[in-house]
């Protein structure tokens, strides 16, 4: 593509070199820049983009995109704009010819659901015969095309270009989750979204958010209109006090919940360990809702998809058998199976609300004995560690806490933090013949793989066992290495350990 063409994309601020230059591709970072290519320098959180123009060019940029003035050679073309992730978004859906603009794209946002609603949605559009893509926390992905994803919500570029991808091998429609970072940052300002979804806002990522008022901004942008596009239709939680004030502000939203004025609203549910069943009344008349889900917070990710169904114009039957074909999640609430007798569960609850609900869950299960085993993640907010301490120590009959991907910290000062919350709802730590003998408090174990091993040790019929935190991730981060961990594998390997040594 001609730069002439993506100029106007940019609003330039000022301009100097070739304007008739050949575009081969569009880059972020300088490592992979190519002869032909135009590099995006942005101003990120632990570097500049600015930094590496030199090396850019000296890789055979034609162009440079800049938020500062910038010293080129006279062969290359600088551009300079207010906002260079904004122009990147603009730019990458022009050059991949505005893949969204041709698909049903569903975006959800919120502080806890999100995957799981994409789950729903995507079975929601199959059963309806439609071929849709997903991207999101466990991965990319189209039909048998599936990426890793290191981000929930891809950058921009990334986006664009899997969008075009997608598309090519036949996808009409994508359902993404779109994170705050995401928001923040523009990654999706490029996306023409025919629906956006609000699950919920709890405490999280308050080290990227100054407090929830700005959390709350980040992820209300998704539910305006674009620059000079139409918004989407929304639907929103209503029994979240945050959608509750979204929805006062977008009158046409279609709302969803217990709450009696909600347009898709809960008239009866049963929730147990097969699963839940619900009617729930529509604008398009009743459904009856079944799922092999756990837990009442999986009920209000089913009536969000639901009304997904409403705004997407599905039918009963086809809102009815999508919801019913999502059997499990990948590491929410996944039972790893075992001949203990006991329960087994990996999820990712890695915040406050989330753990609690995922204990609530459990502990209305009525379980012998609930052992949660935990820890928090490092160089991200810590304002949740001391409140997922309190979360466990309150629900469970014993805390185990461990650590999760530590990152850059010290596992140790990450447990710190973790254990005044345990301590103020009076739990003590306790040896292990005391944790064996059944009784309540928290042990400490900061490497997962042997906490793991301890914790279904402990493990009698009928008892239930929580690994919170990871649920999906195949991978620790410990410093800036990433290692191959998995809660499931672990899981697995402990039991037969304790079949070999019982
Ligand atoms: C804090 C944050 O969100 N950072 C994201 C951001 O990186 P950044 O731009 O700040 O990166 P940076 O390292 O400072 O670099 C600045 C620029 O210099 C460039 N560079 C750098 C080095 C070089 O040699 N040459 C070069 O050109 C980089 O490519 C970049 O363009 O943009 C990158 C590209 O999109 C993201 O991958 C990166 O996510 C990091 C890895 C991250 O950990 N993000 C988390 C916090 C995040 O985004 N999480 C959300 C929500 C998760 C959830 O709750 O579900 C998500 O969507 O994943
Ligand atoms: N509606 C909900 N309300 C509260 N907690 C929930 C809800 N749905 C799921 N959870 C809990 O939160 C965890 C994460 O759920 P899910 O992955 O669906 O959300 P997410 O918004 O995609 O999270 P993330 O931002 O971390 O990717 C689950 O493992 C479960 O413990
Ligand atoms: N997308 C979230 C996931 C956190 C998952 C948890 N396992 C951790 O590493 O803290 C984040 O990057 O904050
Ligand atoms: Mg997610």
């Amino acid at each position: 593509m001609r730069l002439a063409d993506i100029i106007p994309d940019l609003h330039p601020l000022q301009m100097r070199g070739v304007r008739e230059v050949e575009i081969g591709a569009l880059y972020y970072d300088s490592r992979r820049v190519t002869a032909g290519g135009l590099f995006f320098a942005l101003p990120g959180a632990l570097t500049d983009g600015h930094r590496f123009v030199a090396d850019a060019v000296e890789s055979g940029a034609a162009a440079v995109v800049s938020e500062r003035e910038l010293n080129l050679p006279e062969t290359v073309a600088a551009i300079r704009v207010r906002d260079a992730r904004h122009a990147l978004a603009a730019a990458a859906r022009t050059f991949y010819h505005d893949p969204t603009a041709a698909m049903t794209v569903v975006g959800i946002t919120g502080t806890n659901g999100k995957t799981t609603i994409s789950y729903l949605v995507e079975a929601l559009l199959t059963a309806a015969g439609r071929r849709p893509a997903v991207t999101g926390t466990v991965a990319y992905r189209f039909a048998d095309r599936c990426y890793p994803a290191p981000n929930t919500t891809p950058e921009s570029l990334d986006l664009q270009r899997l969008a075009d991808q997608f598309r090519q091998a036949g996808s009409d429609s994508l359902v993404m989750e779109v994170s705050s970072h995401a928001l923040d940052q523009q990654r999706v300002a490029g996306v023409s979204f025919d629906v956006a979804v609000f699950t919920n806002l709890t405490p999280e990522h308050l080290d990227y958010h100054r407090d929830m008022e700005d959390y709350f901004a980040a992820k209300s942008r998704l539910f305006r209109s674009p620059d000079g596009g139409r918004a989407p239709l929304a639907v929103i939680n209503v029994d979240d006090p945050y959608g509750a004030r979204l929805a006062g502000e977008l009158p046409a939203a279609i709302t969803c919940g217990r709450d009696v004025d909600a347009r898709v609203r809960l008239l009866s549910s049963r929730v147990g360990l097969e699963g839940i069943q619900a009617r729930v009344m529509t604008p398009h008349g009743e459904l009856q809702l079944r799922s092999p889900l756990l837990g009442h917070f999986n009920l209000s990710n089913l009536l969000c998809a639901a009304a997904v169904g409403v705004a997407l114009d599905l039918t009963k039957v086809q809102i009815e058998d999508g919801l019913a074909n999502v059997s499990r999640v990948p590491g929410r609430l996944e039972p790893v199976a075992n001949d203990l007798g006991a329960h087994l569960l990996v999820d990712y609850a890695h915040t406050g609300d989330a753990l609690e609900k995922a204990l609530e869950t459990l502990k209305s299960l009525q379980p012998e004995r609930l052992i949660c085993l935990f820890g928090c993640g490092g160089d991200r907010d810590r304002g949740k560690r001391p409140v997922m301490g309190e979360v466990a120590g309150r629900l469970a009959d014993l805390a185990i806490v461990s650590s999760d991907n530590p990152r850059t910290e010290d596992p140790q000062a990450i447990i710190a933090d973790i254990l005044p919350g345990l301590e103020r709802v009076d739990r003590q730590e306790l040896d292990p013949d005391q944790a064996a003998a059944g009784a309540r408090g928290y042990l400490v174990i900061p490497d997962r793989g042997k906490a793991i091993d301890v914790a279904v040790k402990l493990l009698k019929t009928g008892d239930m066992l929580l690994v919170a935190g990871k649920g999906h991730e195949d991978y620790q981060i410990v410093g800036w290495q990433k290692i191959h961990f998995d809660d499931r594998e672990q899981l697995l390997a402990a039991l037969a350990r304790r079949k070999e040594q019982p």
